[in-house]
Formats: C-alpha cells, sequence, structure tokens
C-alpha cells in the first residue's frame, strides 16, 4: 500500500496578524497536519520549500480564526417583544424582575427538544463562522433544571461534533432563579452544586463553570459556593461580573483563579488589580453595552495600565445580545470603548483563547505549533476589519489545516 505525505498547504504574500500584532513585511504561512509549521518572511521562502507545498492563497490578510469567547447561542424562543417593551423605556432589569428577560428564554427552552434546539442554534453559528470563527464558547444557562442544563450542554457539544468549528462548553446553572425556586435561592444554588455540576461532570458535558454574580442573580457568596463545587470537580471557572453594579463578584472569582470576569462595566480598581493578579482575562461585550444602552464604561485605561488581556466576544444570546456578527463586535471594541483596532483583533483571537484557557497550546496565534485555524480576508491592513463592518471579506476559512465550506457561503 502506497502512503503519501502529508499536504502541506502554503499561503504566502500575505499581511500576517499573529493574533497580538500585525507583521511588518509580506508572509508566508505553511500548514501540514492540522498545525502551522512555519512562518516565515515570503521574501525568505526558498523555492525548493515553496514546491514541496499547495498553493493555498496569495495576498490580503491572514488572522488566526476568530475565538467568540462568550456566547449563548443555544436558546429557544425570541425576546423580540422585550426589545419593544426596552424601547418604551422599560429597563432589563425591570423586565427580569417582572419573570420576563431571561425566565422568558427558560420557558420556551424548557419547553424545546434536543433537535428543536439544535436546529434553531445551527444557523446561528453557521452565521458566526461565515464572519470567521473557528472556535466558539456556548454557554447553557436557560434550562435551570438539571435534565434541562444537561439538554442544552448536549446541544453545543453536537453542533461541534457536526460542525467544522471548535466548541467549548460552559455550565451556566447560576444564571438566573428558576421559579420553582422563587424565595429560595440559597435552595437552587444547592441543586447547582450539589446535582448539576456533579451530573454535568460525569458526562463530561462541561468544559468550564460560569456564573451571573448580580443583584437580579446571584450574589457574591452564593457564586464562591459554585465556584467551590466546580474546583471539586476539576472545572475551571469564569464569571459574569459587575455588568449592572459593582457588587466584586470579578475579584472574588479573581481570587478562585477565574480564566475570565465578563462584562464589567462597573469593575474598580480593586477589581482591575485582582484580575492582573490572578492572570484572569478581562472580556468585554460591547454589545451587551450597545443593546442595554448602557453608560457606564469598562475601565479600559485601567485594564491596559495594568496588562490585563482583553478579550471581545459577540455575548450572542436573545436578550441583551441579538448580535450574531463577530466583525460587527470589533467595530464596536473600537467606537463604544475605544480600543485600538490591533486590542480588537487581538481581543477575538489571542486573548479570546486564553479566556479560554486554550492560549496553552498557542490557539489565537499564528506562529509554529498552533493548530491551524485561520482566516485570509479580501481586506488590505488588519485594522479595516474593525473599521468597516462589511460582510463578506473573508476568502478563506481554515479549521484544523482544511479549508472549509460554510452553509450560506457564496
Ligand atoms: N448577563 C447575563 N446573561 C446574558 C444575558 C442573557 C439574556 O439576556 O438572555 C449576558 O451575558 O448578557
Ligand atoms: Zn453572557
Amino acid at each position: 500500500m502506497t502512503t503519501h505525505p502529508p499536504i502541506r498547504r502554503l499561503w504566502r504574500d500575505v499581511t500576517l496578524f499573529d493574533g497580538m500584532d500585525t507583521l511588518p513585511e509580506p508572509m508566508a504561512v505553511i500548514v501540514e497536519g492540522g498545525h502551522i509549521v512555519r512562518v516565515v518572511p515570503s521574501a525568505r521562502l526558498a523555492d525548493d520549500e515553496a514546491a514541496t507545498c499547495t498553493l493555498q492563497g496569495t495576498g490580503g490578510v491572514l488572522t488566526p480564526g476568530l475565538v467568540d469567547c462568550h456566547t449563548h447561542l443555544v436558546f429557544g424562543g425570541s425576546r423580540a417583544d422585550e426589545f419593544e417593551s426596552r424601547l418604551e423605556g422599560v429597563s432589563y432589569e425591570e423586565i427580569a424582575r417582572r419573570g420576563g428577560g431571561i425566565l422568558s428564554t427558560v420557558h420556551a427552552t424548557r419547553a424545546a427538544s434536543e433537535e428543536a434546539l439544535f436546529h434553531a442554534a445551527k444557523p446561528r453559528l453557521e452565521a458566526l463562522m461565515r464572519e470567521g470563527v473557528t472556535t466558539v464558547e456556548i454557554k447553557s444557562g436557560y434550562g435551570l433544571s438539571v435534565a434541562d442544563e444537561l439538554k442544552m450542554l448536549r446541544v453545543a457539544r453536537r453542533l461541534g461534533e457536526e460542525l467544522p468549528v471548535r466548541v467549548v462548553t460552559t455550565l451556566l446553572g447560576a444564571h438566573a432563579l428558576p421559579p420553582e425556586y422563587k424565595d429560595n435561592s440559597d435552595g437552587y444554588i444547592d441543586l447547582v452544586c450539589r446535582e448539576m455540576i456533579p451530573a454535568a461532570a460525569a458526562e463530561g458535558l462541561a468544559d468550564a463553570v460560569d456564573v451571573f454574580c448580580e443583584k437580579i442573580a446571584f450574589s457574591v457568596t452564593q457564586c464562591e459556593r459554585v465556584f467551590e463545587a466546580a474546583e471539586a470537580h476539576g472545572l475551571p471557572i469564569k464569571a459574569h461580573a459587575e455588568q449592572l453594579s459593582n457588587l466584586g463578584g470579578s475579584a472574588m472569582a479573581a481570587r478562585h483563579g477565574a480564566l475570565s470576569a465578563d462584562h464589567i462595566e462597573y469593575l474598580d480598581v480593586e477589581g482591575v488589580s485582582a484580575l492582573h493578579e490572578a492572570g484572569s482575562v478581562a472580556v468585554l461585550l460591547p454589545g451587551a453595552f450597545h443593546t442595554l444602552r448602557e453608560t457606564q464604561l469598562p475601565p479600559i485605561a485601567a485594564l491596559r495600565e495594568a496588562g490585563v488581556p482583553m478579550a471581545i466576544a459577540t455575548d450572542a444570546n436573545p436578550g441583551s445580545s441579538p448580535l450574531f456578527m463577530p466583525t460587527l463586535m470589533l467595530n464596536f471594541a473600537c467606537t463604544l470603548f475605544r480600543l485600538t483596532p490591533r486590542e480588537a483583533l487581538a481581543g477575538m483571537t489571542a486573548h479570546g483563547a486564553q479566556a479560554l484557557g486554550l492560549h496553552t497550546q498557542q490557539l489565537g496565534r499564528i506562529v509554529p505549533g498552533a493548530p491551524a485555524d485561520l482566516c485570509q480576508w479580501d481586506v488590505e491592513s488588519p485594522a479595516e476589519l474593525a473599521y468597516a463592518v462589511q460582510p463578506g471579506r473573508l476568502r478563506q476559512r481554515v479549521y484544523g489545516g482544511e479549508p472549509t465550506h460554510v452553509q450560506g457561503q457564496h
């Protein structure tokens, strides 16, 4: 039987954004067996080395595949009616207090079958993939019972099995208080700690555990209990914190070694120091900031000064961020939060991967040894990806070394 050598794929004469920076000269990248094996200035690529490769593309901008490190893509129903109420002046918090908001999605998600949730989530995920996403985190959090949270996580896992995209799952059982635990939030936290986390861990369904630490959700003390249960099962943690008020959830999460604190509009200087000391990532979610018409900006200058890595994500969800367009988030990160285009792009590549704990594999970078997840864009400079909101510029999406076609892509 003859064996064929693995295909070596070559991109050359590209402007390279390597996950952290734009390189100063046209570059060549060689991929083999699912990994990047060589990154070299095109001018220094020898003809005999190029001859061993299949030329895959030239010109434009090559970036790592985008990493969307915070989404709620699996859900039932729609919240267009709530969108209208907010336009009439009812706040997100008030809607939540009236039993709408997250709980209205819980109702619809519980009523949906696993099959129905899968088919509803698939086109949302394909929309992200058409815009360059090769790694996506998907949270549960609209089930709020053991069976329904596991159902959501199974759907997320199946999406990763059936589509050419890396899916990282997060159990967000402590997202909201389900109606059957009304006036018994500690009882619900008991359920999360004693049943939900152990069940998700036993079935290998969760890669991390998240909480919503907020007045309309759970207290710092309750969230800490969830983290202790996650730690007991060897699961990394992250937190929705300081989104609507400053409770100190980010600092507590950082003390527990959180991968990330997310939203963080109300984060104070102590919180920034805590993230810095713990090596946690600050995940900025400009889509939710925009949709909820927030006015409190996250402490970008302090984060930058402290050297806290900043990630950007879509937060794609039916309520606070029904936005399924990663490059729009790059633009929002710059226009709303005043990040530079370089910071925004690092936020959806290298730092997004770090928020998922995947930086140890060099995910989100274009360096030798990194997984070969790449995007070749029809733009002249990386900054254009954040500058213009213009779908259709993705020339080639490469996942695990293989060029992939995404449903609906032309
Ligand atoms: N902040 C809490 N959770 C989600 C919102 C979910 C929803 O409104 O359905 C978020 O990340 O914004
Ligand atoms: Zn979220």
